[in-house]
């Protein structure tokens, strides 16, 4: 019986230490990423040397069109920086979009750029099937190898097919990129969609989001999400370039990873990277997000206490521990947690987008509910699911690390490379 009770007292007491290191690190992350937000989005870098900036490759990996699609590739025809080249990839033949690409870049002869239609799917007796770039799993990684290989600058911009891009932002991921910084990522964020889709999208990622990855850069551990990536070439071709990080789906982490082992550091842009991808709804929304919870897994085990740092469960935890402790209401606690957060949450979404929020507080607040109550489903599928995730229409299974293996069907297999290129017909229009 005695034995019962000290072991009871310990578990209870290990129990309620870590419930209260709970409480308060999901407080400290609503203050880190709150303030490390206000600091960093939307802040002006002022300098007067645009004509020394170094030259940029973008690279923009394309798999097929949407509705945004021309208008979102539009955009990075308009950007102002002095030297700079688009890299267009264009995964497997597809008539339409390399139509696409081509006429928006006799549009804007005056933009260097170039177009690869660099892979296709296995076709058995390929000659080809032995290049050494078979062992490539990361698709994504696959369809940027060639551009890559041809990226003239400096800096080279990962920089994904459902982005557009604001005139003045790749200037302001330039001067970030100071002498002893070896990348440089924008937060992923969303533009203004119609709908309630496009509202709970930017709810997720200007709160819950935009608070553990601004909390989680200020402490300096790598959590970079590779949607829109300036990184310094030189730092990736020493591993021997993109090929290096193609077994896992996870290469944005593994990128960064190899960057800061070099002695580099990582900066976050102080504009948030505006996703405008024409094919979105809530379903969409939730397989992506399973799909990264799934990486995340992979990375790092904490990625299975993540459900702690959600409002319900840490209220849940707040009004137990406050009962138990101090004998208060429980139902009270609860409440007064999720209102403080719900009003912190507005607050950082706020701070993310910069500016008022296109939706009315009665819709931020149905999309909060939903992004919160959907949360709990995201873990579930993830952490009981299988380990095969869906991207792009393939099927890979992961491994460790986010190791990948692409299921029943057969691995990319390069064609020979069509590039196209144009040669500027005038000087490009510098932006000072
Ligand atoms: C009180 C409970 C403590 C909870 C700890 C919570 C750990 C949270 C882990 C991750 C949440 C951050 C999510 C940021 C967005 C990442 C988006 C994403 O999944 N992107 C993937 C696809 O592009 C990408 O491959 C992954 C990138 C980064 C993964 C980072 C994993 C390591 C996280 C380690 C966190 C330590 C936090 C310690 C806090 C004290
Ligand atoms: O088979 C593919 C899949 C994707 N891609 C490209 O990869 C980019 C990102 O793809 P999606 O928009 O489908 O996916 P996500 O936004 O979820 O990607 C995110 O998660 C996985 C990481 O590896 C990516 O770096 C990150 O951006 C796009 O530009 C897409 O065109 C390919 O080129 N081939």
């Amino acid at each position: 019986m005695l034995i019962f009770h000290i072991v009871y007292t310990i578990a209870l007491t290990i129990s309620l230490v870590l419930s209260i290191l709970v409480l308060v690190l999901v407080w400290l992350f609503h203050f880190g990423g709150m303030s490390y937000g206000y600091y960093k989005f939307h802040r002006r870098t002022v300098s007067n040397n645009l004509k020394e900036l170094p030259g940029i490759s973008i690279i923009k990996p394309l798999t097929c069109i949407d509705s945004n699609l021309y208008e979102n590739l539009k955009t990075f025809f308009n950007i102002k920086y002095p030297r700079y080249e688009i890299l267009f990839c264009v995964q497997e033949h597809n008539n339409d979009l390399i139509n696409m690409v081509e006429g928006l870049r006799a549009q804007y002869p005056h933009v260097e750029s170039q177009l690869f239609v660099g892979s296709q799917q296995y076709s058995p007796g390929d000659e080809l099937s032995k290049s050494e770039t078979t062992d490539i799993k990361n698709p994504k990684i696959f369809n940027m190898l060639s551009a890559y290989e041809k990226a003239q600058y400096p800096l080279f911009l990962i920089s994904d097919s459902g982005l557009m891009m604001r005139e003045d932002t790749l200037y302001d991921m330039a001067l970030c990129m100071i002498d002893d910084v070896g990348l440089v990522h924008q937060m992923p964020f969303t533009c203004d969609r119609k709908g309630f889709a496009g509202s709970v999208e930017k709810v997720y990622f200007g709160t819950q989001h935009a608070r553990m990855y601004m909390t989680i850069n200020f402490i300096g551990i790598n959590c970079v999400t590779g949607m829109s990536c300036l990184i310094r070439k030189e730092t990736i071709d020493r591993v021997g370039g993109l090929k290096a990080f193609g077994n896992y789906i996870a290469e944005d982490y593994y990128i960064a990873y190899e960057v800061a082992k070099q002695g580099w550091k990582i900066r976050v842009a102080p504009i948030p990277a505006l996703q405008n991808s024409g094919d979105y709804s809530l379903s969409i929304w939730i397989e992506r997000m399973i799909r990264w919870c799934k990486l995340r897994m992979r990375l790092s085990p904490l990625a299975y206490i993540e459900p702690l740092q959600e409002c319900f469960s840490s209220a849940i935890l707040a009004g137990i521990v406050t009962n138990y402790l101090f004998e208060w209401n429980a139902l009270v606690v609860a409440a007064c947690h999720i209102l403080l957060w719900f009003l912190f949450d507005y607050f950082m979404l706020r701070i993310t987008q910069g500016g008022p929020l296109p939706f009315s507080k009665f819709e931020f607040a149905i999309a909060w509910l939903v992004r919160e109550l959907s949360s709990f489903y995201i873990y579930f599928k993830a952490f009981t699911g299988s380990s095969t995730i869906r991207w792009r229409g393939k099927e890979y299974r992961l491994g460790s690390g986010t190791r990948a293996e692409e299921v029943q069907s057969s691995p990319l297999i390069p064609v020979p490379t069509i590039v196209v290129e144009t040669i500027p017909t005038s000087p490009t229009p510098s932006s000072a």
